[in-house]
């Protein structure tokens, strides 16, 4: 029996629920490995509930070969365990992955799989979290129960797939970027990739790599960045230089030496948005593109670059500038979104409109009543590892006051 509850309490909750000792994590991609590791170390159970069969699924199941991260490991690394010194400076996925693994298993990170969460909500009667969750196709149901919630499910747990006309029409390969391996499959084939963040533009350079032909639809202003400059990681430098500079100071130097080293891109058809790549990724999360080879081939012209598609044709692409083209395939590079309010009954934390939490970082890890969410700071596995040491401390605090008898008033 969880000693946690009182016999009262026992009496009123079925025997379906399933009682978790400490917090329910939803999500063991990076965020929620994270908070279970923390919070481990501060001496308190958890029990992460995941949908798909592995951890890190966006990593194992929804990208490309190629991929690495792209900001230098040691900006990547989450709370208490550093990757690896042979590990280079930008670890595949596959030596990132594993580095995961490793990390689960240290920690001893307690985890059911297969299991999606489809409603959570707060039972006031209760004083608890309820957390229902179905087995993918069996029609099978769980509930959970527990004092916290912490919601690790991201801001990439949904693919966008944008409602441009004639789309259904056309009759070639039509594939998203997180169901896109390498370019093999599109070899001496037409295809046009839909979207300029980072996934669209590296997907265009496979394709390069694998002798297929490319076009790029850039239907804004876009920040293109080399992924190294002055010697070290643009990431890196941007970081030190914020230290003593305000935003629009680094901004200003971060463009005039990224136009020394590409010059002006906007003849390429990359026109840059009025704001600078720091202050724009602060006020609206929009990361900049760190360039690993792709403007070469643009400007080369291996890899053409379109604006806006108008519609799709049963062939092909007509585009806003009135010109239209044929093409074998679409890949759609239109990003991802949050899934937190199909399942998280409780509309004051979370906004309903983008699934991210209200309050912006650093103040949108904590909610009412046991609610908690690590990862949702368009700050990447930084910010992940930042919201997880606080929300362990936090949930700790309490686990470990002598209020824990009666539950910790939040
Ligand atoms: C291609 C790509 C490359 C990236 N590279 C970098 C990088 O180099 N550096 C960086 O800092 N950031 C990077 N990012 C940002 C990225 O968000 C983080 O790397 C990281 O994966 C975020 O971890 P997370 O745990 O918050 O989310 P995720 O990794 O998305 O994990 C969330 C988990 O929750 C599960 N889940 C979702 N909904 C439910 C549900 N209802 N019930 C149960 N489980 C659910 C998912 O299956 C998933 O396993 C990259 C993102 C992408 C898409
Ligand atoms: N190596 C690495 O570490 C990598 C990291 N990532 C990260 O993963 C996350 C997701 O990246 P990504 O998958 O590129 O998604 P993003 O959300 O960053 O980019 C989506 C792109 O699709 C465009 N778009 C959306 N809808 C349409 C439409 N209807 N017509 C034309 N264009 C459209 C957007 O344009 P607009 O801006 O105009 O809305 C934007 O350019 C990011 O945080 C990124 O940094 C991704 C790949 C590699
Ligand atoms: O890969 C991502 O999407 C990230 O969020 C990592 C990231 C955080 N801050 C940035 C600033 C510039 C480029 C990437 C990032």
């Amino acid at each position: 029996m969880n000693l946690y509850y009182s016999q009262e309490m026992e009496a009123k909750l079925a025997h379906d629920f399933i009682h978790v000792l400490g917090p329910i994590i939803v999500g063991a991609g990076p965020s929620g490995l994270a908070i279970a590791a923390c919070l481990k170390s501060e001496g308190v159970p958890s029990l992460v509930i995941e949908r798909s069969h592995c951890i890190a699924s966006l990593w194992q199941l929804k990208s490309y070969d190629r991929l690495r991260l792209h900001l230098p490991k040691s900006f990547c690394q989450l709370p208490l365990m550093p990757f690896p010194t042979e590990f280079p400076t930008y670890p595949t996925k596959e030596q990132f992955v594993g580095y995961l693994e490793d990390y689960a298993a240290t920690f001893g990170v307690q985890s059911v799989f297969g299991e999606s969460v489809v409603k959570a909500e707060f039972d006031e009667g209760l004083g608890l979290w309820r957390v229902k969750t179905v087995k993918e196709g069996s029609g099978w149901a769980r509930e959970y129960v527990s004092r916290w919630l912490v919601v690790a499910t991201g801001e990439n747990a949904e693919e966008v797939i944008p409602t441009i006309g004639g789309l259904s029409d056309f009759e070639g390969t039509v594939v998203h970027t997180s169901g896109y391996r390498s370019g093999e499959a599109f070899r001496g084939k037409k295809v046009v990739v839909v979207g300029c963040g980072n996934s669209g533009m590296e997907v265009c350079l496979d394709l390069c790599n694998y002798d297929a032909m490319p076009t790029i639809i850039v239907r804004d202003a876009v920040h293109i960045l080399p992924r190294e400059m002055l010697g070290r990681s643009t990431f890196g430098l941007c970081m030190w230089l914020l230290k003593w500079l305000p935003v629009q100071m680094v901004d200003r130097l971060l463009l005039f030496v990224t136009w020394l080293m590409f010059g002006d891109t906007t003849r390429f058809g990359l026109r840059r948005p009025k704001l600078g790549p720091l202050e724009l990724k602060a006020i609206s999360g929009k990361t900049p593109v760190l360039d690993v080879g792709t403007l070469d081939k643009i400007k080369s012209g291996d890899i053409k670059v379109y604006p806006g598609v108008k519609r799709f044709t049963s062939k092909g692409a007509e585009f806003v500038d009135g010109r239209s083209e044929d093409f074998d395939a679409v890949i759609l590079a239109t990003g991802y979104r949050s899934n937190v309010p199909s399942w998280l009954k409780d509309s004051e934390f979370f906004s309903e409109a983008d699934g991210l939490p209200k309050r912006p970082f650093p103040n949108g890890w904590k909610g009412e009543r046991g609610l908690y969410a690590v990862g949702f700071t368009k700050r990447g596995l930084l910010g992940a590892s930042i919201d997880a040491t606080k929300v362990a401390q936090d949930i700790a605090q309490c686990w470990n006051s002598e209020a824990k008898q009666n539950f910790c008033a939040s």
